[in-house]
């Protein structure tokens, strides 16, 4: 029997992509963004087991850099992953991680007021049935709460914002508006925005009053299918079971998965990790999203938040590893950067680690590999067929 658990930490990148000067914070452009580096120069990090399969090593390697308390001698499979997809968002990371690069263009929109298109606002509208919207511009989520949801209590209007990210993200009162109108207002516009090659429509739904707004955990994000076959797919079609836990249900438009695995928090979805490492199904694969560190603390550039998170994730690492059964492969990585020490509130484009076990076996330095490599050496841990992109590492 083998198995694969495949965990990607949000948003937990090591710098060193070779575009970053491409992608831009405030039109500042990435280049230097360093998301576990930065942190580790700002505080001290006690990262045990993610640096004793290789994270400082890791780190070196993708910048070059020596982060301060970590970079001892790697014990794990270990290396850094480069992005080739024209997007440092969540679906281009998680695709390309799964062997699918994304093949098309993104469709970003400006960041000025407007941001969006008439017929785009007049659809919102004629689905919500509002006679506007707020918002219209780019933005931190809780931030437009703080400056928008006493107007959206009063109006009923819709909060309508984006990012650097190809995304329309709506925020609404779960009470006062409805949860449910939300989430079928998102679900019925989502299919427009998609063939303009926006990659996500998200509801984001909040509760509160005016200085006391809170974001819950009935966010919704439909995203574009994937162009092609992802490990996910290529694995229920070979019969197996493929677990999601967290977003990655979302993220993959609900493709190729058996069965989902929610929760409200990193420390449900670190319980469901645990015990599908006790009980998951022989040949199965196991994909999850732990989405806080990029949610809670990089969008917010919370430096200590952000430390503190990895800290407990690594004491969740150790357990999973101390977990694996004979022929399991488990492989940490992350679908781009989100420096809490950089300019403005969007992710940051950067290589990101692959740091793993597979039980009983010795370490292994994979070195520089592609985001797909990782999804391709999952499959053929897997005995499945190869997806459209990348190669075995292991
Ligand atoms: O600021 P919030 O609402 O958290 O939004 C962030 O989350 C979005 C999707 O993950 C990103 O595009 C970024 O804009
Ligand atoms: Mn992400
Ligand atoms: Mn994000």
């Amino acid at each position: 029997m083998s198995r694969a658990f495949l965990v990607v930490m949000d948003s937990v990148g090591i710098g060193g992509a070779p575009d970053a000067g491409q992608f831009f914070n405030e039109g500042r452009p990435d280049t230097g963004a360093n998301t576990v580096l930065h942190i580790a120069e700002a505080q001290r990090l006690d990262l045990p087991h993610l640096d004793r399969l290789g994270l400082g090593a890791a780190i070196r390697l993708a910048s070059g850099a020596e982060a301060p308390g970590l970079g001892a001698a790697p014990q794990g499979i270990w290396g850094a992953a480069t992005e080739i997809s024209p997007g440092k968002d969540t679906p281009s990371g998680h695709w390309e991680l799964a062997g699918v690069p994304v093949p098309w263009d993104w469709h970003y929109f400006p960041d000025r007021q407007p941001a969006f298109p008439p017929e785009v606002v007049a659809r919102v509208c004629e689905l919500a049935g509002t006679e506007r919207i707020l918002g219209n511009r780019h933005g931190s989520g809780t931030v437009m709460l703080e400056e928008l949801g006493a107007e959206h209590l009063r109006t009923g209007w819709p909060i309508c914002y984006t990012s650097a990210d190809s995304v329309f993200q709506i925020a609404a009162h779960e009470e006062a508006f409805g949860l449910d109108r939300l989430l079928k207002l998102c679900e019925t516009l989502a299919p427009m925005l998609h063939e303009m090659r926006v990659g996500r429509v998200i509801a984001r739904p909040f509760l509160g009053g005016p200085g006391g707004f809170q974001r819950t955990a009935n966010r919704r994000d439909y995203a574009i299918a994937p162009p092609a076959d992802t490990i996910l797919d290529i694995a229920a079609q070979a019969g197996r079971v493929t677990h999601a836990v967290g977003k990655i249900g979302d993220i993959f438009s609900h493709r190729g998965i058996t069965r989902l695995h929610k929760g409200g928090s990193d420390a449900d979805l670190a319980g469901h990790l645990l015990r599908l490492i006790e009980e998951a199904e022989p040949d199965s694969l196991t994909f999850a999203n732990f989405v806080e560190f990029d949610s809670l603390y990089g969008h917010r550039r919370d430096i200590p938040g952000y430390a503190a998170h990895l800290e407990w994730f690594d004491g969740i690492v150790g357990q999973a590893l101390h977990r694996l059964k004979p022929g399991d492969l488990i492989l940490f990585t992350a679908d781009h950067g989100n420096d809490p020490s950089w300019t403005g509130t969007d992710h940051t484009r950067e290589r990101v680690p692959v740091l793993g076990a597979r039980h009983g076996a010795a370490s292994q330095a994979v070195g520089q590999v592609g985001f797909s490599d990782i999804g391709a050496s999952v499959a053929a841990h897997l005995g499945l067929p190869a997806p459209g992109h990348g190669k075995n590492f292991l």
